[in-house]
């Protein structure tokens, strides 16, 4: 059977860091949705088959038509209702998966849609570690000194930097493996899980290897964010 690479694009968040009444990821970038940047890459990209994209459930219509059909998106197969939080919405995406016949032989790729600067290398770079390992994420090493502080904001340790990551994503997984492990995460104590690679390392004892990412790759939260964003787009 032929391998299918599926993302799953994040939107359905409700950008409270950001703040404003419209959320982040249909706010203008140059001209155009942040989402629909997000959006053009994995339509454009040879690797991705299909796209699966999770937005809130009273936006699904709006985003059918303002996003996906006014800019053309054909790779776009299902638009799913969100959950409360990141991995609700993840968890959401993958069971339309697990439904299909073709699991075994399909590849993840994890999303969030607020970070419009992927790009093909970066996937390209995450299929062909995801082939060999069954798990990746995207991501770049830090430059500034991290500290772990207590509830005091009193440093109380100071990582070694050279085995710190900032985590991007997309995060790809095989589909099984990615499946399995949020189906255990969900029916245990998960509410401190901020990535999908926290389902596989809890829950499968599988290795979850780092791919390099970009540091223009980011995720856009706050509203400096949006300014970067701009400088980025020129
Ligand atoms: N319940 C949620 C929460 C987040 N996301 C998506 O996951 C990505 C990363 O989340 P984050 O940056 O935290 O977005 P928000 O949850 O919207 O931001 P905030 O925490 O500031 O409200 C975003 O593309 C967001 O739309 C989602 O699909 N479903
Ligand atoms: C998945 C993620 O983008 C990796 O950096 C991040 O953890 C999402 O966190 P958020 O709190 O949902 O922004």
């Amino acid at each position: 059977m032929k391998e299918r690479c599926i993302a799953i694009v994040l939107a359905a968040g409700q950008g409270k860091r950001m703040g404003g009444t419209v959320h982040k990821q249909y706010l203008d970038l140059g001209g155009k949705p942040i989402l629909a940047h997000t959006l053009k890459v994995f339509e454009d990209s040879d690797l991705i088959d299909e796209v699966l994209l999770v937005t809130g459930a009273d936006e699904r219509g709006w985003v059918r038509k303002t996003i996906v059909e006014n800019y053309g998106f054909r790779k776009v197969t299902e638009i799913i209702s969100g959950g409360k939080e990141r991995y609700d919405s993840v968890w959401n995406g993958l069971q339309n998966i697990d439904q299909r016949e073709e699991k075994e032989n399909t590849y993840v790729f994890i999303h969030d849609g607020a970070r419009p600067f992927v790009n093909d290398v970066m996937l390209q770079r995450a299929y062909k570690e995801v082939r060999q390992s069954k798990a990746c994420v995207v991501g770049m090493p830090v430059k500034d000194t991290i500290k772990i502080v207590n509830e005091n904001l009193e440093a109380e340790e100071t990582p070694e930097r050279k085995r710190l990551w900032m985590v991007q994503t997309p995060q790809a997984f095989h589909a099984s493996l990615i499946i399995e492990a949020y189906r255990k995460m969900m029916v245990v104590q998960h509410d401190h899980v901020t990535d999908d690679a926290m389902a596989v390392e809890l829950m499968m004892q599988h290795p979850v290897k780092m791919v390099e990412g970009s540091y223009e790759n980011i995720k856009i939260t706050t509203p400096e964010d949006l300014r970067i964003a701009e400088v980025f787009l020129c």
